[in-house]
């Protein structure tokens, strides 16, 4: 569906927490909740979301962001944890095995806003990659699995009045998916302020 003022395109979205913990019941997910939470306040566009809670398991990551691009039409891949230096953190490497190119500015922004909140940002390994198929593309990111780092890596620092201070991730996302094909995303300006070309904007 193109985008009319009346109808925002829909767009589908694909969450994949990766937790060896949390896909064993030993915790409970708290990382597709906090990553549906942030969507449903900072998205304008009617949002379809495909949920998967998975172990920290090289090859069940990477078939599960193929599954999400490939099956179910995703438009954009949130994944959540294993980003980190330990010998069970292969998130990144995963990701870059779905993807047909890599989108390294999102890692390099997310750990310039981690630094401002914690001292080991730089642990994080977080990449971003596209997937590009016949006929689809789809951008796939990672974020660090401790739940309160996906509202400070999408969303950014702001100070006490809520202006920005370091811009979230999600500033880049709408135009990188006007920029493969993808649907017309449409932000909340108070949560994250979409940077867009002036010649990008639909009135
Ligand atoms: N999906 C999750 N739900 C709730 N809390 C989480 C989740 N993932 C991580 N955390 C919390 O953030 C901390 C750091 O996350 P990290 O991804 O490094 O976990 P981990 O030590 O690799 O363990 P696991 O993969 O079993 O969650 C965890 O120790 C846990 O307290
Ligand atoms: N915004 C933010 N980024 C963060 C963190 C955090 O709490 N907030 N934790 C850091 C830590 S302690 C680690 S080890 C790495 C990797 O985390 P992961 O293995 O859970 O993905 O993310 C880092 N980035």
């Amino acid at each position: 569906m193109k985008h009319t003022e009346a109808a925002p395109d829909s767009i589908k979205i694909g969450l994949i927490s990766i937790s060896d913990r949390a896909s064993q019941g030993v915790y409970t997910d708290e990382g597709i909740p906090a990553l549906k939470t942030w969507l449903e306040k900072a998205m304008l566009n009617p949002c379809t979301f495909s949920e998967r809670l998975i172990a920290d398991e090289s090859h069940t990551i990477t078939k599960n962001i193929i599954e999400l691009v490939d099956q179910e039409a995703c438009d954009l891949v949130l994944t959540t944890g294993g980003t980190g230096p330990s010998r069970r953190d292969v998130t990144p490497e995963a990701t870059i095995a779905a993807g047909t190119r890599e989108m390294p500015g999102f890692g390099e922004q997310m750990r310039q806003i981690s630094l401002r909140f914690v001292p080991t940002a730089i642990l994080s390994r977080q990449t971003a990659v596209l997937r590009e198929i016949e006929n689809h593309a789809a951008l796939i990111i990672n974020l660090p699995g401790q739940p309160k780092s996906i509202q400070e890596t999408l969303e950014g620092l702001k100070d006490s009045e809520g202006k920005s201070i370091v811009p979230g991730i999600f500033a880049a996302v709408p135009y990188c998916i006007d920029l493969i094909g993808g649907p017309y995303i449409e932000v909340q300006e108070s949560v994250v302020k979409a940077f867009r070309p002036k010649s990008a904007i639909k009135k």
